[in-house]
């Protein structure tokens, strides 16, 4: 990959939209010169973040989910059984109209998300009782013709990640049951991403076309706007019913199964470049970091003897399992500072003569700039230790940031005023009429009710000053 010639200036983290955006480029994650409208190039490093933010998803669905893979066109007929669904879709879904020169006795459609590719084919594999519950899920692209404001990683018209499982039932209750273990898989994920999310009940004008409820995972962005980064939906027997998906229960009666499907796209990895991520660049969770630490030569003075001993912790770091790497390139140290921090790497190991006299290194916190000299006899454990030192400061902090921007709010005023910096935590008597009104006068959305809605309270619904007990978080969002 071309180096950077001259080091790019990223803008101030304040500036959150040029921050992002530039980052994504100078940090080498994402190339968004690619000629599609919503459609984005993963530079090498970006993909080998995606590549290990997505092996601890695999590794949380693969306890009892299977992996598979489902083809990508849909015939129109199969498309547009399930009404809801279409009408939720019909605006954002791409046909392929010919085969070549050919015209297509069957316009197919390029998968928005694969309900529609799946159930036909679950119909087929779901007979018994026996045969359930059924858990597979797939890592795929999907295509939606978005007509907002596109942006990598969050708002794309080719998702390249889309994380999509889909499971059979045999009631409605056990569905449910799967709705919550979705939930606790993606807080479960999210926190090893040190990504602090907030599990909410949609209201029903914001559920998934075609579901009985939908219940999403938010994360709350450093502009202040929340990020949708997980759904799960309970189908209830929409879609059995739809696609005549039926199984002889133990009394030999033929039954409609119940379903989900929950998702996650690369949105996880937006929110965790932007929520730890500071003026000088990345800050990657250990866990994900593509390069986990950096050793660099400090060689005004004995270079062979300093090599060496950087090739010796290359080699006991990577015995240990670090992904780890040497700038021995002829950049003056500053600029290999400045290229590492960039990408976010969670530790930086300098070794130079002073160090070599004391057979140390000087190990530098990307988070906090902390810098420690330990022992090269130890070096591995010191440097594992310290990962989990970062892991746990940067969920912390993510966690005091999160709780800090939640608002409790009773008046128009105060929710306008708060939703401009964070979440407002609202009353709300439930009433649709209320909700889209709310969101009309403060420009803010009710992202849903908390799953762990605690306390009871009596509040005043801030519409239409009817008592209600339940509060909602309101936010504005991407
Ligand atoms: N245009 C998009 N770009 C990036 N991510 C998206 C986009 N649209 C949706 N997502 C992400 O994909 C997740 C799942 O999408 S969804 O429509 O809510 N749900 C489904 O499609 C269901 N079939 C579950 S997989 C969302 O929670 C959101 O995080
Ligand atoms: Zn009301």
């Amino acid at each position: 990959m071309a180096e950077q010639e001259k080091e790019a200036a990223l803008p101030p983290k304040e500036n959150f939209s040029e921050w992002y955006n530039d980052l994504l480029q100078v940090a080498e994650i994402m190339d968004v010169r690619y000629p599609v409208k919503g459609s984005y190039v993963w530079y090498p490093f970006g993909f080998s973040i995606r590549r290990n933010v997505y092996g601890i998803i695999r590794e949380l669905l693969d306890k009892d989910h299977q992996e598979t893979m489902f083809p990508l066109l849909i015939p129109e007929n199969e498309f547009m059984k399930e009404a809801e669904h279409i009408k939720g879709f019909e605006d954002e879904v791409y046909w392929v109209l010919n085969g070549g020169t050919t015209p297509l006795d069957v316009k197919l459609a390029l998968r928005p998300t694969s309900e529609t590719a799946i159930y036909p084919m679950y119909r087929l594999w779901v007979r018994s009782h026996a045969d359930l519950p059924l858990k597979l899920y797939q890592i795929v692209n999907t295509f939606r013709y978005e007509t907002k404001h596109t942006r990598p990683l969050i708002r794309l018209r080719e998702i390249t990640s889309f994380k999509e499982a889909h499971t059979v039932h045999a009631t409605w209750d056990d569905a449910a049951a799967q709705v919550d273990e979705a939930i606790r898989i993606y807080s479960e994920f999210y926190r090893r991403l040190a990504v602090p999310v907030l599990p909410s009940k949609r209201p029903n004008w914001d559920k998934f076309p075609g579901a009985d409820y939908t219940i999403a995972v938010d994360a709350l962005m450093s502009d202040g706007k929340t990020l949708q980064v997980g759904t799960a939906h309970h189908l209830g027997d929409n879609f059995a019913k739809t696609f005549d998906i039926k199984y002889e229960d133990a009394a030999g009666e033929q039954v409609y199964a119940h379903q989900t499907c929950y998702g996650v796209s690369e949105r996880c990895i937006a929110a965790l470049i932007s929520i730890h991520g500071d003026d000088k660049g990345l800050i990657m969770p250990p866990e994900v970091a593509p390069v986990q630490a950096v050793i660099i030569p400090i060689l005004f003075k004995k270079p062979e003897a300093v090599l060496a001993a950087c090739n010796d912790v290359k080699e006991t770091l990577e015995a240990a399992g670090v992904r780890v790497t040497i700038d021995d390139s002829d950049k003056r140290p500053g600029s290999k500072y400045y290229k590492w921090e960039m990408k976010g790497v969670p530790l930086r190991i300098e070794i130079g003569p002073k160090d070599l006299e004391k057979e140390a290194a000087m190990l530098v916190r990307r988070d906090t700039g902390e810098k420690e000299q330990v022992p090269l006899s130890s070096i591995a454990n010191e440097v594992i230790e310290r990962f989990a030192v970062i892991q746990f400061s940067l969920l912390e902090n993510a966690k005091e940031n999160l709780k800090a921007r939640i608002f409790d709010c009773n008046t128009i005023e105060e929710i306008k005023e708060k939703v401009s910096e964070g979440i407002a935590h609202v009353p709300w008597c439930g009433e649709e009429k209320c909700g889209l009104e709310l969101d009309e006068e403060v420009g803010a959305g009710i992202l849903g009710i908390p799953t762990d809605q605690d306390e009871e309270g009596n509040y005043k619904c801030p519409m239409c000053g009817k008592d209600t007990s339940i509060r909602v978080y309101v936010a504005k969002t991407y």
